[in-house]
């Protein structure tokens, strides 16, 4: 069924979402929704159902029920995973996963959306994308001193602002990034809450974090998942403070 509500301005619209793994309900009639241009931090307990609601999103995993639609009107449900990718929704994994025997500029390159057609490759052309465009992308990702680099010589913490300049390369609407500052330090830490901020000017950004602090940081509404639904939403103060969420994280 195509929602019928003011949907325009939303990037991502779920509803009545469900997902069951083998008599177990990972997603539960969960109700989310993202406006075009908005950043949000999804937060909650080890299993709460944050990796199967980004699995949804992006085609990986089918719902048993629900409505999830992309910009407005998309139905994401009878999409396949390529075909949602195409759309412009990005996914960035946990585990960085650059090409370390590549430069730090050639990642980007290899990642750059080809955008004159299958011909250029034969001829070439894919050596003379712009190189403002990389260096751009360089920059808001911190890496621009970096870029001859070897991938394979970075930092932890530098391979995944590479990567989220991989996903950036695609041009997405919609970028979805998974735990992106566990196993950095403090520094990286903050320096990628202010990289994702940057990026929020003209994307919208879904961020599945456990470091509240970092959360903090992002400076966005923030939505609590616990057994598959929607157990809080607001700003970081608001559910930090809220006695349902301070019960689920402290009961465990
Ligand atoms: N393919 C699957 N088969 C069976 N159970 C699954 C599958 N995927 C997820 N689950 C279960 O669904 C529940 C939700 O898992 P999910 O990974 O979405 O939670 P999470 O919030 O991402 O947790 P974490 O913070 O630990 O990554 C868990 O109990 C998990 O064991």
């Amino acid at each position: 069924m195509i929602p019928d509500r003011g949907l325009t301005n939303t990037v991502l619209y779920l509803d009545g979402v469900s997902k069951t793994f083998d008599g177990f309900r990972a997603i539960n009639n969960l109700a989310l929704t993202l406006e075009h241009g908005e950043m949000r931090a999804i937060i909650g307990p080890n299993g709460a159902g944050k990796t199967t609601m980004m699995d949804i999103i992006t085609g990986k995993t089918k719902p048993d029920e629900g409505d999830v639609y992309f910009d407005g009107t998309t139905d994401l449900t009878t999409l396949d995973e390529a075909s949602i990718a195409n759309l412009g929704i990005g996914r960035k994994f946990q585990k960085p996963t650059v090409f370390e025997s590549h430069t730090v500029a050639d990642n980007i390159r290899l990642a750059l959306k080809d955008e004159r057609g299958p011909w250029s490759a034969l001829f070439g052309a894919r050596n003379r994308i712009a190189p403002e465009r990389i260096e751009h992308i360089l920059e808001i990702v911190r890496l621009i001193d970096h870029h001859e680099r070897l991938a394979a010589d970075l930092s932890h913490g530098q391979k995944q602002w590479l990567e989220i300049g991989m996903l950036l390369a695609q041009d997405p609407k919609l970028l979805l990034v998974d735990e992106p500052v566990a196993g950095m330090t403090d520094a990286e830490t903050a320096d990628t809450a202010r990289l994702l901020r940057e990026i929020a000017r003209d994307h919208s950004v879904v961020v599945v974090e456990h470091d509240m602090a970092f959360v903090r940081d992002l400076d966005c509404k923030v939505t609590v998942l616990h057994e598959g639904s929607v157990l809080a939403e607001g700003t970081i103060d608001a559910v930090s403070s809220n006695e349902r969420v301070i019960e689920v994280y402290l009961g465990r």
